[in-house]
């Protein structure tokens, strides 16, 4: 083992298992995670690493273990895997959840054990608006079908994950019925044999490589009406269309997915600074003292400066993904039994946190690529690659500003609802205090009040300050004679950062409550101080909010600064063990920078040699293409 990282292992302050078991919400499911690991997967002798003839075993292989928990689903497949995306995510996260959700029972029992599938919605036209998706599904009473067809050239379904000609068992939304609603069917489509057909591939992409994103044409194409899933809206066979509760019940899979990226964004980047700040242990570099040895660069201020808030941002961001699972599973039990109240809340919270934790991952997984020099930019170090994977996370599932949007008309409705005279409840009841003035910002001391639940309630009235400004910027609009819906485009702006605003309190709130729940002193202890490094360090990223909410002074600024380098300071020496508690295994990794035992260098070298580049002392090409040249000279 490097000796850097053997002595940046010594004098822990804290129980690294005790954290783990924290992240993963128990001890009971951190050994049923290491097993997954270690039995299901590394010790299984059908287990060819991540090797493309290996997917057929992994899917039989979750039916055999019965695993289908989408976390321990991710648990599996993160180990066989690694960081990169296989062909069959989409099957799991969308295609899969959606029977679950919208088949009836009948439906369920049919499909759901037989089949691998992906999810048609978006068309070359349409992906974000929902509401201008082209393709038609027309009911046949005579035959008892449905007739799907593609009029437009911009209705051609655009994107599917996982389109592989052989399986083409795909969920499409299509306008339908009745103009505002959306549908869902189930191809059940077996090529070559159905006609009308036009599939292929969209054609290279920034990454994503492992998922084969297709095209498909439908010419006329007929299905049966037991193809429609049912659960919530049917289609008689006398063609009479009985409507769902809400129309938007179409659109659960999309706030499943956007809930369980929350928790992924936060597992990313606890992989980046993992790599990161492991190698940061190792990599000496310069000097600080002249004539002394070179120092790890993680003694650097500003590498800690650039490491060490992402380290407490992947900490918030697992807590914030368990709360948003948590918080998806009990609303969606409840949508289940009818009971719609808190659908729009679930809908605004996984909009905008998906938004949020995706935006700061993606600029993370850079920083922390970028902290690793030149070996950083090498593919031996991961980081190129799960940079590729992970940025369409802001694209997919719903593009981040328009999620942001979404969580701002609920936040807007719900100031609207104050100002009525209305009591809030859930995440946005602080904005009960706007009205009664109650948000007067605090007599803010000459020193800055680090405890954390005052930093907590700074948060809040900066939230509150913009959710409030915003509504001011669209009455000003209506004011000044604007129509509601340009009033409201003429303060997007203002509504995003509102949104940002919500969900960076919500995001903190939660570690803050994760924190208070920690029992262990040594956890407890370290766990704080990553929560007032990622509130500290919020504060000085978005200075200007706090002092336009008054709730910080200009002679209190410095002070922000001083305690962001004062908390760096105190991170440094537990750093690594932080890292270690996210318990990555080497193979999942992939990373030879990011190695559990610090021997970057000899690993980087037997990484390179490995290349096919250097199978021969000379490369095939001298002899092909130079030599021959070299004699015409
Ligand atoms: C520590 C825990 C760790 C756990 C981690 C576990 C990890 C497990 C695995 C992780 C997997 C990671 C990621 C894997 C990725 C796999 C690959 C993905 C491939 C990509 C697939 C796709 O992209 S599929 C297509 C996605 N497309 C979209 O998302 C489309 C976005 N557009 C929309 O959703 C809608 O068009 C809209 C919301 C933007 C607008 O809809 P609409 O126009 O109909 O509504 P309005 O804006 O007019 O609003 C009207 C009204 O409706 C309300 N509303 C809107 N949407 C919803 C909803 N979904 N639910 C509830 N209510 C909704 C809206 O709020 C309005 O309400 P009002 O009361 O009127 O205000
Ligand atoms: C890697 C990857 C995999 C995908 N896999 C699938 C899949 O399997 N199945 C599937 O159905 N789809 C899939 N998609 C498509 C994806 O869902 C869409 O790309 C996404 O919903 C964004 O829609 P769009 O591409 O139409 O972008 P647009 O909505 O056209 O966005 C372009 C710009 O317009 C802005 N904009 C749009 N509407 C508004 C608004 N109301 N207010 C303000 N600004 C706005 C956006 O902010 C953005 O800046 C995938 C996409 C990617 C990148």
């Amino acid at each position: 083992m490097n000796p850097d990282i053997l002595r940046e292992r010594q004098n822990a302050t804290f129980d690294i298992e005790k954290l783990t078991n924290i992240l993963d919400g128990g001890a009971e499911r951190t050994n049923r995670r290491r097993e997954i690991r270690e039995v299901l997967v590394l010790n299984d002798p059908d287990f060819d690493y991540g090797t493309p003839t290996s997917l057929p075993t992994m899917i039989l292989k979750l039916r055999e273990y019965g695993i289908s928990d989408p976390v321990e689903i991710n648990w599996y497949k993160s180990m066989y895997w690694g960081t990169g995306r296989e062909a069959l995510g989409l099957h799991y996260v969308m295609f899969l959840p959606t029977l679950y959700t919208q088949c009836d029972s009948e439906q369920f029992n049919k499909w759901v054990p037989l089949i691998i599938g992906t999810y048609a919605q978006t068309e070359m036209g349409h992906g974000t608006h929902l509401r201008g998706l082209e393709t038609t599904a027309t009911f046949d009473p005579a035959t008892q079908e449905f007739v799907m067809h593609s009029p437009t050239v911009t209705s051609i379904k655009w994107w599917p994950g996982g389109r592989n000609p052989l399986f083409l068992p795909l969920i499409f939304l299509s306008i339908p019925l009745s103009a505002s609603l959306f549908d869902l069917f189930l191809s059940g489509f077996a090529l070559p044999t159905c006609s009308g057909i036009v599939i292929g591939d969209i054609g290279p992409k920034f990454g994503f490589d492992a998922v084969d994103n297709g095209y498909l044409k439908l010419e006329h194409v007929r299905i049966p009406r037991e193809n429609m899933l049912m659960k919530y809206a049917q289609v008689k066979p006398d063609g009479s269309y009985v409507k769902p509760l809400s129309s938007k019940l179409t659109y659960g899979t999309m706030v499943f997915i956007r809930s369980l990226i929350v928790g992924n964004a936060g597992i990313v980047l606890s992989q980046c600074c993992t790599i990161a700040i492991r190698y940061s242990a190792v990599r000496h570099q310069s000097e600080i003292r002249a004539g002394e040895a070179e120092p790890q660069i993680l003694d650097y201020q500003t590498q800690q400066h650039k490491l060490f808030p992402l380290l407490a941002t992947a900490y918030a961001f697992l807590f914030a993904g368990q709360y948003m699972i948590d918080t998806y599973n009990r609303i969606s039990g409840d949508i289940n039994q009818g009971d719609l109240s808190e659908m729009p809340e679930l809908h605004a919270l996984s909009a905008g946190l998906k938004a949020f934790t995706t935006w700061t991952a993606n600029t993370g997984i850079e920083v922390c690529r970028m902290s690793c020099g030149g070996h950083g930019y090498s593919r031996s170090s991961a980081l190129p690659d799960i940079y590729v994977e992970f940025t369409p996370s802001c694209t997919y599932e719903g593009e981040n500003t328009v999620m942001m949007l979404q969580t701002a008309r609920f936040l807007m409705k719900s100031y609207r609802q104050v100002q009525a005279g209305q009591q809030l409840s859930g995440a946005v009841s602080y904005l009960n205090k706007v009205h009664h003035r109650v948000m007067a910002p605090q007599a803010v001391s000459s020193q800055l009040d680090l405890n954390l639940n005052t930093l907590v309630d700074l948060y809040e009235i900066r939230a509150a300050m913009l959710v409030e400004l915003a509504a001011q910027s669209i009455q000003q609009e209506s004011a000044r004679g604007k129509c509601q819906e340009d009033s409201w485009n003429n303060s997007t702006i203002d509504l995003v950062r509102a949104s940002d605003a919500h969900c960076h309190y919500m995001v903190l709130k939660m570690f803050r409550d994760k924190v208070d729940q920690i029992e262990d002193p040594g956890v407890h202890s370290v766990m704080s101080t990553l929560a007032h490094l990622y509130a500290i360090h919020g504060m000085g990223n978005f200075t200007g909010d706090f002092l336009q909410a008054g709730v910080l002074t200009g002679a209190q600024v410095p002070s922000v600064s001083k305690c962001l380098k004062g908390l760096l300071a105190e991170v440094r020496p537990s750093a690594v063990l932080l890292v270690d508690a996210f318990d990555h295994h080497d193979k999942m990794l992939n990373s030879v920078l990011g190695r559990h035992d610090g021997n970057v260098y000899e690993a980087m070298f037997e990484w390179a040699r490995s290349s096919p580049l250097n199978r021969t002392e000379v490369h095939e090409s001298f002899h092909k293409h130079l030599k021959p040249l070299q004699a015409k000279l």
